[in-house]
Order: structure tokens, then C-alpha cells, then sequence
């Protein structure tokens, strides 16, 4: 099997280039303002100059309006669109106007909240399996949290999938076996402080992700 991985909230372009040489097969930018990694218009140019081809710039974002989609798009040169808090509705009409592949990240804590993923069948191209973050955190990804991986064990997933949510170089090979997940996505486990990406634990996470 070969192991994806996301390197999400990247911000600058010594990360980005570390996340690139080690093999991310995707790359992640916040457009959302409340959050530490939140990319301005230019600093979104500079670092989606940097991204080879290969790998796709994922764009993240919770329940954006259209304005926000534009301009992120186009500064970033984004190829895939991850909408965290963002209806089915709302995800199928960001697809249809942008054309873009559309992941729905889906909030988990318990079993029953997996049904959410089905609601978004014949909508989004990917449903991206995050922890659910505590109430009234600000952010509703990016924070660490993980889920019990073991709720994805015998799941009939409705669509192709990613596992996210509190993953690091240690933990991700244990929660690859469990879920059986292709594609990985992490933030906080290759972080050092809020907003600040650490390459030496992006190196090492994405040198665990290849050894899979
Ligand atoms: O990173 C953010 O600030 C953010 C803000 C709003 C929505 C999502 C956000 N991040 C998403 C991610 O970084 C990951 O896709 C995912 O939530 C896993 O994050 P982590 O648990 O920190 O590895």
C-alpha cells in the first residue's frame, strides 16, 4: 500500500519546502481568519509558487463565503477544497460554481457521528474524518484532537477517505493499522507552537507515513 500524506497549515516557505522534499503528496492553507495559520492573499502567491505539480495545494476552510473562495483560490492556485462546518448544500454549490474537488471534513467523537459522511455522497469528492473539537473551541480543526480511531473499524465509508485529527510521527502507524487509512492529514503533530510548524517533525511524520 502507498501511504498519502497531508502536511496542513503550512505558512512558510521553509516548511512548505521541507513538507515537498519529503514526499507530501498534499498541502494544506488555512483561509480562516480566527485561526494562527490563516494565509494573507500574498503570502498565499509566495507559497503556491513553490508547490511542484505533484502535489495538491489543498485549500482549508470553514463555511466560506464566495468572496473568500475567490480570492483564496486564485492566490493559492488551489486544486482541491477541504470545507470544514459547511452543510452538503452549501458543499454541492461551492462545487458546482468552482469546479473544484471538494472535501468534507466530518466532525467525530462517536459512532453515530459517522453518518454525517454520508450526507455528502454524490457532493464531495473526499470525506476527511477529523476529532470533533470541544465546544466553544474557536477553531473546528487544527487543534490536536483526536478520535477513536476504532470507529472506522467494519465503517462502509460512502465515499474515498482521509484520517486526520490529533495524528503525529509517533501515533500515525497504530492509527494506520486500525483504520486502514490511505491518506493521512496532520497539523498540530508536526507543530511546535500554535501557528509555527516544526521540519524536523514534518520530515519525521512523512518519513513514517513512507515506511507503510
Ligand atoms: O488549522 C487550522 O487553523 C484550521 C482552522 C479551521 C479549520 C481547520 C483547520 N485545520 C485543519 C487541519 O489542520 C487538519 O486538516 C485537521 O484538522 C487536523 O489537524 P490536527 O489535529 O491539528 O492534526
Amino acid at each position: 500500500m502507498t501511504l498519502n500524506a497531508k502536511i496542513c497549515g503550512l505558512s512558510t516557505p521553509e516548511t512548505l519546502d521541507t513538507a515537498i522534499r519529503g514526499g507530501a503528496s498534499h498541502v494544506g492553507f488555512v483561509f480562516f481568519a480566527p485561526s494562527p495559520r490563516n494565509l494573507s492573499r500574498e503570502r498565499a502567491q509566495q507559497l503556491a509558487a513553490r508547490v511542484p505539480n505533484h502535489v495538491t495545494r489543498v485549500g482549508v476552510f470553514v463555511d466560506p463565503d464566495d468572496a473568500l473562495l475567490d480570492s483564496a483560490i486564485s492566490a493559492g492556485s488551489l486544486q482541491a477544497l477541504q470545507l470544514h462546518t459547511t452543510s452538503p448544500e452549501r458543499a454541492a454549490a461551492i462545487r458546482a460554481k468552482t469546479k473544484l474537488p471538494v472535501w468534507a471534513a466530518v466532525a467525530v467523537k462517536q459512532n453515530v457521528d459517522l453518518a454525517a459522511a454520508a450526507r455528502y455522497q454524490g457532493i464531495a469528492d473526499r470525506i476527511l474524518y477529523d476529532a470533533k473539537t470541544p465546544a466553544g473551541a474557536t477553531l473546528p480543526g487544527g487543534m490536536g484532537v483526536r478520535f477513536d480511531w476504532t470507529l472506522l473499524q467494519g465503517f462502509r465509508h460512502p465515499l474515498p477517505w482521509a484520517l486526520s485529527g490529533g495524528l503525529d510521527p509517533v501515533n500515525m502507524a497504530e492509527a494506520v493499522r486500525i483504520t486502514g487509512a490511505e491518506l493521512v492529514d496532520v497539523s498540530s503533530g508536526v507543530g511546535s507552537s500554535a501557528g509555527i510548524k516544526d521540519p524536523g517533525k514534518i520530515a519525521a511524520f512523512l518519513k513514517a507515513a513512507s515506511a507503510l
